[in-house]
């Protein structure tokens, strides 16, 4: 089922979400549940913390056609590359907002896989932008944090203003 994706400055977005014991059908029908939320956004990645869900888990689909689905369980990451990218990042929790963020450009990934698989592999690119902006979640770090602290307020405003025009209903 689609979840709602906590939105920016929801507290909640803060926690540190705690590592998986077992790959368990509870964990594998909640990846699902994340996939379907992420396609419905629509979004290339999503991690548990934003639908409140406080495990180290984290779905990515950079296809345009959600043919190549990514799950990282207890996802781990190494900077194999100092040099530094910079990105245009959106987020799914603080929708309506883009800014460039600078972060290394090769990573090396350690995680399990929907089947509770280890799996090691190399991430460059909007690839390894996703994975760290996506492991930022898991540590209670969002894209915003990376910006200046003017920015970051109007931000936090202007999505207050909205949230507070949607509960008025
Ligand atoms: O909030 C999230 O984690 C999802 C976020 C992931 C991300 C995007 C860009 C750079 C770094 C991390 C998003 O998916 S925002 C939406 C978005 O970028 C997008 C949506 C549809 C098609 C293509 C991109
Ligand atoms: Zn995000």
């Amino acid at each position: 089922s689609k979840l709602k994706i906590l939105e920016f400055p929801d507290p909640r977005l803060r926690t540190i979400a705690e590592p998986v014991d077992v790959v368990d059908d509870s964990i594998k029908l909640l990846v699902d549940d994340m996939f379907e939320t992420m396609y419905d956004a629509p979004g290339i990645g999503l991690a548990a913390t934003q639908i409140n869900v406080h495990k180290r888990i984290v779905v990515i689909d950079l296809s345009e056609d959600q043919s190549e689905p990514l799950t990282l369980i207890n996802p781990e990451y190494t900077v194999l590359d100092q040099t530094l990218e910079e990105m245009q990042e959106g987020c799914l929790s603080v929708p309506g907002f883009f800014d460039n963020v600078v972060r290394p450009h090769k990573i090396q990934v350690t995680s399990l896989n929907r089947d509770g698989e280890e799996q090691n592999f190399v991430a460059d690119g909007l690839l390894a932008v996703c994975i760290q902006h996506e492991l930022d979640h898991l540590n209670g770090k969002l894209f915003v944090d990376y910006l200046s602290g003017l920015k970051r307020n109007r931000i936090r405003s202007k999505l207050e203003k909205k949230h507070r025009a949607e509960a008025a209903g």
